[in-house]
């Protein structure tokens, strides 16, 4: 495979911070673009988080990164999508796909996929405010069964944004069925704009597959970024026809020292116990495929030193660390069905 492939790191709350942006260039694994955590839309005040602003303000790797809005009013989400512009980002993008109760009560997120009719004022105010080139949507299918992406597309398409990635489930199936990308493959045809499909991707071959079922443009990689962090530089190499490299432990060891240190730098104050609790955020995903006793004993870790002593414990060694993570995890499900699917067929009376 040899076409040039758009890679992103998704949009992961509480982790995908200016820490693990730095974390990404220390290891030399840089995706084309970052979106933010997603910045909550209130009518009652324009204030942006400090902490997410960060990435943006200080994006260390040279690569485009976009501010990503949570929200429901189409004057207030105008209004922050303004705000969001005056930092440097290339851009801001519409979350419509968070299935948070919280978030969906108030038809915000994948809650938004209940109105077109709502979803159509949202889009259209933000494509009002933001210049050529900087409007962009992450959306889910549907909320509850993934045809309503039938309806759900032509609204999106209506008001042209320059990328739409696709979390190519509902709202219902959260984060561990199967994906469908016969549904991207289908928003890949329609749209004018490139479409970056996002879901399960947790390794080459997962990546290969969404492109042969697809086509799509680009790659989105959440939760399997933070499992393996050379994800990106891995794929780069691997669409530019190159090998990749095969990772120990040891390399795992080195990425947890580099997270550790860029996550303390972001403590105005330091405190070791929340320290070590926000590492923790991060190597429960980094746990699958390596022995039970790192997570038994990284989850119980309270000192800094105790946390350091385990990692290195176990992972100061050559062992070899799997680039598929085990498929049968609460984090990591399904992505097996990928491989086994031929062909992205849709269901039967769809136009194409
Ligand atoms: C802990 C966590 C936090 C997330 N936060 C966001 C978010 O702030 N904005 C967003 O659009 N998606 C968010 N997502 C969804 C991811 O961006 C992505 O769509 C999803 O994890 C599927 O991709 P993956 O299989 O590569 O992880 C989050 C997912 C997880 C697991």
């Amino acid at each position: 495979m040899h076409r040039p492939m758009l890679l992103a790191l998704a949009p992961m709350k509480d982790v995908t911070d200016l820490a693990f942006l730095n974390t990404l260039k220390d290891l030399n694994s840089l995706p084309d673009y970052f979106i933010t955590e997603y910045f909550r839309t209130v009518a009652h005040h324009k204030k942006m988080s400090p902490y997410i602003l960060r990435s943006i303000d200080e994006n260390p790797t040279g690569r485009p990164i976009y501010g990503q809005l949570v929200g429901h009013e189409p004057e207030y989400l105008a209004r922050d999508a303004q705000v969001l512009m005056e930092h440097a980002c290339a851009g801001v993008d519409l979350n419509m796909g968070c299935p948070a109760p919280i978030v969906c009560r108030r038809n915000a997120g994948g809650g938004m996929l209940r109105s077109l009719k709502a979803m159509d004022a949202a889009l259209g105010a933000l494509r009002d405010v933001l210049p050529p080139g900087a409007f962009t949507v992450k959306c889910r299918l549907g909320y509850e069964t993934p045809d309503e992406f039938e309806r759900i597309l032509p609204v999106i398409a209506s008001h042209s944004p320059d990328r739409v990635c696709i979390h190519a489930r509902t709202v219902r199936e959260g984060y561990r069925s199967p994906v469908h990308p016969e549904w991207v493959k289908w928003a890949a045809g329609m749209l004018k704009c490139p479409v970056v499909a996002n879901g399960n991707i947790v390794d080459a071959a997962t990546a290969e597959a969404w492109v042969r079922l697809a086509r799509p443009a680009g790659l989105m990689i959440g939760r399997a970024a933070l499992r393996n962090p050379w994800i990106f530089s891995q794929l780069h190499s691997r669409f530019q026809g190159h090998p990749a490299a095969d990772l120990t432990f040891r390399n795992v060891l080195h990425y947890i020292r580099r997270l550790y240190e860029r996550t303390r730098e972001m403590q105005e104050h330091y405190v070791e116990e929340k320290h070590i609790h926000r590492m923790k955020k991060y190597l429960v995903y980094t746990a699958r495929g390596l022995p039970d006793t790192f997570d038994h004993y990284m989850k119980r870790a309270k000192t800094a030193r105790d946390f350091m002593r385990i990692c290195e414990d176990i992972l100061d060694n050559d062992a070899p660390f799997a680039p598929t993570p085990p498929e049968d995890t609460h984090l990591f499900a399904h992505f097996h069905t990928l491989l086994a699917q031929e062909e992205a067929c849709l269901p039967p009376g769809i136009q194409v």
